[in-house]
């Protein structure tokens, strides 16, 4: 029989600066190696998103950020385990630049770059909230 690991909370974070967005590739030997991804990951026993959010990217990117909006959590089946993903958007509270600590490479793109860059399926309503946002007034 398959059995189905569900990896519980997943949180990420959209780094808003000016018109662009920070995006990080996942390492090669990780699962969804190379995709690219926001930056981010499992909140821990006992921790809120936020807390989550703000230890992760502190972590990955060395960065501290302020939460602009929470968007909505999207459930994803991927073939060998599921998740919750909660995606943040938010900026950085400070001036410097985010380090590349644990990805392949970091990346600011604009909204319409987004489609030249493969993102694990999770992200894909992610992505669409977030464009039809940019869109609207
Ligand atoms: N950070 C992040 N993870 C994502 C996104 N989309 C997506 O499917 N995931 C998946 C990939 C991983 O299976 C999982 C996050 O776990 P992770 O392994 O990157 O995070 P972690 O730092 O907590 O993990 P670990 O290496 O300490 O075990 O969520 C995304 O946009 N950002």
């Amino acid at each position: 029989m398959l059995s189905l690991l569900h990896i519980g909370r997943v949180v990420c974070g959209l780094i808003e600066r000016g018109e662009r967005l920070l995006i990080a590739r996942r390492p090669a030997g990780k699962n969804l190696g190379l995709k690219w991804e926001f930056p981010g990951g499992k909140v821990e026993p006992g921790e809120s998103d936020e807390d989550a959010l703000h230890r992760e990217l502190e972590e990955e990117l060395g960065v501290r950020v302020n939460i602009i909006e929470r968007l909505t959590p999207c459930f994803h089946r991927y073939p060998d385990f599921s998740l919750e993903l909660i995606s943040f958007r938010c900026v950085l509270a400070d001036t410097g630049e985010p380090l590349s600590r644990e990805h392949e490479e970091l990346k600011w793109i604009t909204p319409d770059e987004m489609s030249q860059y493969e993102f694990p399926e999770a992200d894909l309503p992610v992505l669409e909230e977030y464009r039809t946002q940019q869109r609207s007034p």
